[in-house]
């Protein structure tokens, strides 16, 4: 836990071993070699995902605040800027988002008035006759 070491992908693929075996999960590596014994989910999910990026599987079970926790343990480092893809792509898509429903609560907002405006006109008419 002491020494935090930056790791790109690579990295962690190469010094994963059965004998060592690393995980990434959320941008950050851990070494789960002590742990293996003690995981309630089994050795063999861990083994399977070892020295590659097992955050999807990891939050897909729903492990509880217990469990982020105990990983703290076994932190070894964090993934290098570079390999964090995760993080960039959703803020590209959420900008992307924000904007689409900006521009389209405008277009709600005119077509209601379009129509109250032509309603108005409309009834006007009937009225005067
Ligand atoms: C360092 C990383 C991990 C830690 C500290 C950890 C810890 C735990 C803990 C404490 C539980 C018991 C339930 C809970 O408290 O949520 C659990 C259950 C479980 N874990 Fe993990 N886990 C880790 C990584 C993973 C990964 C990468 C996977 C899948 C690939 C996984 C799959 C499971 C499964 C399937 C269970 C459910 C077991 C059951 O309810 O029968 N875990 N884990």
């Amino acid at each position: 836990m002491s020494e935090t070491k930056v790791y790109t992908l690579k990295q962690v693929e190469e010094e994963n071993s059965p004998s060592k075996p690393l995980l990434v999960i959320n941008n950050a590596v851990y070494d789960v070699t002590t742990f293996l014994n003690e995981h309630p989910g089994g050795e063999e999910v861990l083994l399977e995902q070892s020295g590659k990026d097992a955050s999807e599987l990891f939050e897909d079970v729903g492990h509880s605040t217990d469990a982020r926790e105990m990983m703290t343990k076994y932190k070894i480092g964090d993934v290098a800027e570079s390999d964090r893809k995760k993080e960039e792509p959703k803020e590209t898509l959420k900008l992307e988002t924000t904007d689409a429903e900006t521009s389209s609560s405008w277009t709600a907002w005119i077509i209601p008035a379009a129509l109250a405006i032509a309603a108005t006109v409309i009834y006007k008419f009937f009225f005067t006759k």
